[in-house]
């Protein structure tokens, strides 16, 4: 099964050490409910109480006992309930209240009608209301507790709060809770051929693409980014700009430098600063990852984390949403499921080389046939282009192989990352 070329980590090796060797590097703080929105929660947070607390209406009408209307047939009006204003008055057997949405229903009445099933009549000086249509008992009620029980654990420490899980925290009562505090990350990018965007580039040069993947990543993410630029390959200045990193961050994640050109001296500079843990995964794109420890440490001593993300554009973006994100979330207070892969019909055949698992960029191709997922063209790990009209990635074992036009394969939707 494992044919990764000598030195190389397997996929599966490098994302298992990369989360066995990283534990929760944050601590946490008190934020107001409005501030919790896609922060990490620090603790279980179960109900307090029901909700609603209450038996309430669903509907504008009237209220009433299903036994009452079953024997007489038209119900006599003693009052009335608003959101906001129960009913007060007393009840009397055979009686039925107006009843606006909301409003708590009486512990007499089991059954609500809309108004626009029901009539007011005028006779003897009370006011007597008939109902038609087929009605059931307990239609249009509410029931108290229908939505949230006392007592369920509604969420769990490592979870991050989405904006529907805020309103449910306000049901509850809840004004402010514990989060994490985001994790620090550090970016850089190496290369003398890099220019900034909104500057002017001469022959030879171009953009730095991977600062602005990366910081759009991480922030969609949450955590707090230290953007250190963009450095030439000159590793006194390299040095110098990890150190800068380090007092600021818990992590640095670099781009470039990590292959074995003359010019890459990223590994270098890192072997001064810290250790090495690994380098160089079987992944395609994306092979010279590389993840090393500083010497430098956090308050809590621990040591502070590199990642070095490849130069190449593509491979950059596969190494940090595939190896680095994980890591950081976890290390962030995150509890994280492993990727779900879905099985799934090819729309044109593809082929690759043993060797290293490899990531296609592909789209989701729905037709009244049925779904099949479409590699795209222009898999070079310098098109990045190819990922905005991408959906997700087939993801085909290191061991080489031909897959025909609908032969299913393991397809990976994108995720918050990169959709
Ligand atoms: N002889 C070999 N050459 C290369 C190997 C190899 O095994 N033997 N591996 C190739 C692979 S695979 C990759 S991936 C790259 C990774 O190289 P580096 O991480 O050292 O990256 P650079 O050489 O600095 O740059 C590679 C490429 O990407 C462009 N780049 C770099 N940074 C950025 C940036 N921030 N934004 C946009 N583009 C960037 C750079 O200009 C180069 O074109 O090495 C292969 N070579
Ligand atoms: O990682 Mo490199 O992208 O295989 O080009």
């Amino acid at each position: 099964m494992n044919q990764c070329p000598p030195s190389f980590l397997s996929f599966n090796d490098a994302v298992a050490v990369l989360l066995a060797d990283n534990n929760i590097a944050v601590d946490t703080e008190q934020v107001l409910l409005p501030q919790a929105v896609n922060r990490i929660l620090a603790t279980d947070i179960s109900a307090p109480f029901d909700v609603p607390g209450y038996d309430n209406s669903a509907m504008d009408g009237y209220a009433f006992s299903y036994n009452d209307l079953q024997a007489s047939g038209e119900l006599e009006l003693i009052g009335s309930a608003f959101a906001g204003h129960p009913f007060q008055g007393e009840w009397r057997q055979g009686g039925c209240i107006r009843i606006m949405t909301g409003a708590a229903v009486p512990a007499q009445c089991d059954t609500v009608v809309m108004q626009e099933q029901a009539i007011q009549l005028e006779r003897d000086n009370c006011t007597l209301v008939r109902f038609d249509g087929h009605l059931k008992r307990h239609q249009h009620v509410r029931k108290k507790g229908e939505d949230i029980t006392t007592g369920t654990i509604l969420f769990k420490r490592g979870q991050r709060l989405k904006a529907t899980d805020i309103g449910i925290l306000a049901s509850i009562g809840i004004a402010q809770l514990p989060v994490y505090q985001p994790l620090k990350v550090a970016i850089l990018s190496t290369g003398d051929e890099l220019r900034e965007p909104g500057t002017e580039k001469s022959e030879g040069e171009i953009y730095d693409t991977n600062r602005y993947t990366t910081q759009a990543i991480l922030q969609n993410f949450g955590f707090e980014v230290i953007d250190c630029g963009i450095v030439p390959d000159v590793p006194e200045i390299l040095a110098d700009t990890f150190k800068r990193a380090l007092s600021l961050a818990n992590v640095v994640i670099s781009s470039g430098g990590v292959s074995v050109g003359e010019a890459d001296h990223t590994k270098t500079v890192l072997n001064e600063l810290g250790s090495m843990q690994f380098w160089k995964v079987a992944i395609k794109p994306g092979k010279p990852f590389a993840y090393g420890h500083f010497h430098t440490q956090d308050t809590h001593g621990n040591n502070k984390r590199f990642m070095g993300l490849p130069g190449n554009p593509v491979s950059s973006v596969v190494t940090l949403h595939q190896l680095a994100l994980p890591t950081l979330r976890k290390m962030a207070g995150e509890h994280i499921e492993p990727q779900q892969l879905q099985r799934l019909p090819l729309a044109s055949p593809i082929s690759k080389k043993p060797g290293r698992l490899e990531f296609i960029r592909a789209s989701i191709d729905v037709t009244e046939s049925g779904t099949r997922i479409q590699p795209l063209q222009g898999q070079g790990s310098g098109i990045l282009s190819t990922f905005s009209q991408s959906q997700g990635y087939v993801i085909l074992s290191a061991e080489g192989s031909s897959w025909q036009e609908n032969e299913l394969v393991d397809f990976l939707p994108f995720d918050q990352a990169l959709s």
